[in-house]
């Protein structure tokens, strides 16, 4: 098994005593790439991880990340990658610069090197001017900006976040993107990430839907949509009732009720609505039109949206991240 990817994985697999948290996984990330794992809790996505940055070791199957095998080149696979986790784990009575020298000093990088590294990385992600304030007076994004800026002190191939945006505000999550997205522009790495937020599954070239540790689909989010098809359209009108039953006889469609109206999906959602108001024999208040969404996505493929697929918290076991 080898070739040009970031990340190959066959047939890998986790089992808890006889709980799967991963079941058979095939996958292939080509270098340079963002590869996202979407999913709610306990779909089987830090096991992944885990496994693929060698903290756990695959009960069957193999994988391949920066051209070394996870389990029999450990030590190489650790060297070619870099990850962050999900929560913080940076030492907050050191400054931002000390952070970052001493995991410089872990992996035994030259002095003029790691110089060299710490000050372009404190550039990219923007921390320059706090270099020197200790980490405990940092906001959560900016923290997560010198986790990110740590996790690619050794120049990996590789960057492996799980839930890079999870417990950040909607601006924060933005600015992390924006410094993702330079990251990808100024080198030549391969990010894999985990998220169960939509709308970060957009920044993905590719993306793959997990639940229940099964890989469900996998393609880019723009195709992954395309498949679903449909335009949401939304009507508020008189007679709720009386529009959903004239939208099935008329056009033919399907139309639910619901609290916010008529429901109902079609192709062209904009270019379908003029002839539907004009066509309808109950008058229509206000209408809205939404292409389809990563989590209709989620809904074609697993019967539930991601919010009911998340469900309560999972309890977390031992030593996981
Ligand atoms: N050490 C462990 N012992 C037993 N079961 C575990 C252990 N670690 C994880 N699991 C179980 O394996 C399944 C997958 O968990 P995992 O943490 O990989 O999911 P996830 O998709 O990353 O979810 P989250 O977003 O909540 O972290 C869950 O059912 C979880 O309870």
């Amino acid at each position: 098994m080898s070739g040009p990817h970031a990340v190959l994985v066959e047939g890998l697999r986790k089992t808890y005593g006889t709980h799967e948290a991963v079941v058979d996984l095939d996958l292939a990330v080509a270098p340079g790439e963002t590869y996202g794992f979407l999913g709610p809790n306990g779909a089987g996505k830090s096991t992944t991880i885990g496994m693929l940055c060698t903290l756990l070791r695959p009960s069957a199957g193999r994988a391949e990340v920066a051209g070394h095998d996870i389990t029999r080149e450990a030590d190489a696979v650790r060297r070619g990658i870099g990850l962050v986790f999900q929560e913080s784990t940076l030492d907050g009575e050191l400054t931002a610069e000390e952070n970052l020298r001493f995991q410089a000093d872990l992996f035994g990088l030259p002095r003029a090197r790691a110089r060299r590294a710490i000050s372009e990385l404190l550039d990219l992600v923007e921390l320059t001017h706090r270099k020197d304030s200790p980490v405990r007076t940092f906001s959560g994004g900016m923290r997560r900006r010198l986790e990110i800026a740590r996790g690619l002190l050794h120049t990996p191939r590789v960057l492996f976040l799980d839930e890079p945006t999870t417990g950040l505000d909607p601006q924060t999550r933005v600015s992390i993107w924006e410094h993702l997205h330079r990251l990808r522009a100024e080198q030549e790495i391969t990010i894999f990430l985990t998220t169960h937020h939509l709308e970060e599954a957009e920044h993905c070239d590719r993306m793959a839907i997990m639940d229940q540790g099964q890989l469900v689909v996998e393609g880019t989010p723009a195709g992954l949509k395309a498949v679903v098809g449909a335009d949401l359209v939304v009507l508020r009108t008189d007679d709720d009732e009386r529009a959903a039953l004239a939208v099935q006889d008329r056009f033919g469609l399907k139309a639910d009720t619901g609290p916010d109206g008529v429901r109902l999906r079609t192709q062209d959602g904009a270019g379908f609505v003029p002839r539907l108001c004009a066509e309808l024999a109950v008058p229509v208040h206000a209408v809205t039109v939404t292409p389809p969404t990563l989590d209709d996505v989620f809904l074609h493929y697993t019967g539930r949206t991601i919010r009911e697929a998340d469900g309560p918290q999972q309890p977390h076991f031992g030593p996981r991240r």
